[in-house]
């Protein structure tokens, strides 16, 4: 399972509070939306959930262990832009991720062992609607299509918690809303917990299950740097929604009172603590 508990973090560079005194639990399988003014530490808590950042103080666990200081296959991140390597084919972007895993010291896989690697990442890019763009390199995708290959490679590593930093904000409209749909059903068939970061809440009520809003209870000019941001609201989203439910897309849903999906990991209007 995949349950994250941020204990009394507390983050700051220099003598600059970034985020205070946070606590935490996240429900396995959750899709938390991470929201808050531009500047109050979504990308360093999103940093820190990696390994790529350590807590000035408290600590974070994943289903009950330190997390690794480094980040690691358990924790995959997509980024609004550059989270593949552009000098690979699509193939080779999804099979890097297994094949280093597996083969430490030359990085390749030879014989069965590789072809079994291409297999399952084929099948990878025809679940992300990339079957046909093997052998092409991410300068000639389209931005949806970069995102949709991002996801695949982070999704190869079976990491136990996905970690997204805007990775849909720069694609339009239309394409947003198909990678949406990709989304939520890449979250339902995967046994992982998200949290991604976004500045469009109406992203975040489509996609997340609970939506976590950080802000400066003290942002006066002077008051900036000694004052880090907590959590100012968190929010079960309604209807509720659960992975491995039935996916829902559209505001006309509406749950019946005996519905299985209310008795999912983050259900009910008053969420049980930790959901
Ligand atoms: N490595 C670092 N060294 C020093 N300060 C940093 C570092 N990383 C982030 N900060 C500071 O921490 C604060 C929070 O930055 P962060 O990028 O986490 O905010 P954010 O909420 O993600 O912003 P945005 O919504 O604009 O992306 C900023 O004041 C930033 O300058």
């Amino acid at each position: 399972m995949s349950r994250l508990e941020i204990r009394n973090l507390w983050k700051e560079y220099g003598q600059q509070i970034v985020l205070e005194n946070i606590s935490l639990t996240i429900a396995p399988r959750a899709f938390v939306a991470l929201v808050g003014p531009s500047g109050c530490g979504k990308t360093t808590f999103l940093r820190l959930l990696l390994g790529q950042e350590v807590p000035t103080r408290g600590e974070i666990l994943l289903d009950g262990q330190p997390l690794p200081r480094e980040p690691g296959p358990d924790r995959g991140v997509v980024y609004q832009r550059y989270s593949v390597f552009p000098h690979m084919t699509v193939l080779g972007n999804v099979m890097a991720g297994p094949e280093m895993k597996t083969a430490r010291f030359l990085g390749r896989r030879f014989g069965a062992a590789r072809r079994a690697i291409a297999e399952e990442a084929r099948a990878m890019l025809a679940e992300v609607g990339l079957a046909g763009a093997e052998d092409k390199y991410p300068a000639q995708l389209s931005g949806g299509m970069q995102q949709r290959l991002a996801l695949a490679q982070a999704l190869m590593m079976k990491p136990r918690v996905l970690l997204l930093d805007e990775p849909f904000g720069a694609l339009d409209p239309g394409i947003r809303s198909d990678i949406h749909r990709l989304m939520q059903r890449l979250w339902n068939e995967t046994p992982m917990t998200v949290v991604m970061v976004t500045h469009d809440l109406k992203e975040a009520f489509t996609l997340a299950t609970r939506i976590i809003a950080f802000e400066r209870r003290r942002d006066r000019p002077e008051e900036r740097d000694r004052y880090g941001a907590s959590v100012g609201s968190d929010i079960a989203v309604w209807p509720p929604r659960s992975a491995g439910g039935p996916t829902i897309w559209t505001s006309d849903y509406l749950p019946d009172r005996d519905d299985p999906i209310l008795w999912g990991p983050t259900t009910g209007t008053t969420r049980p603590q930790g959901a």
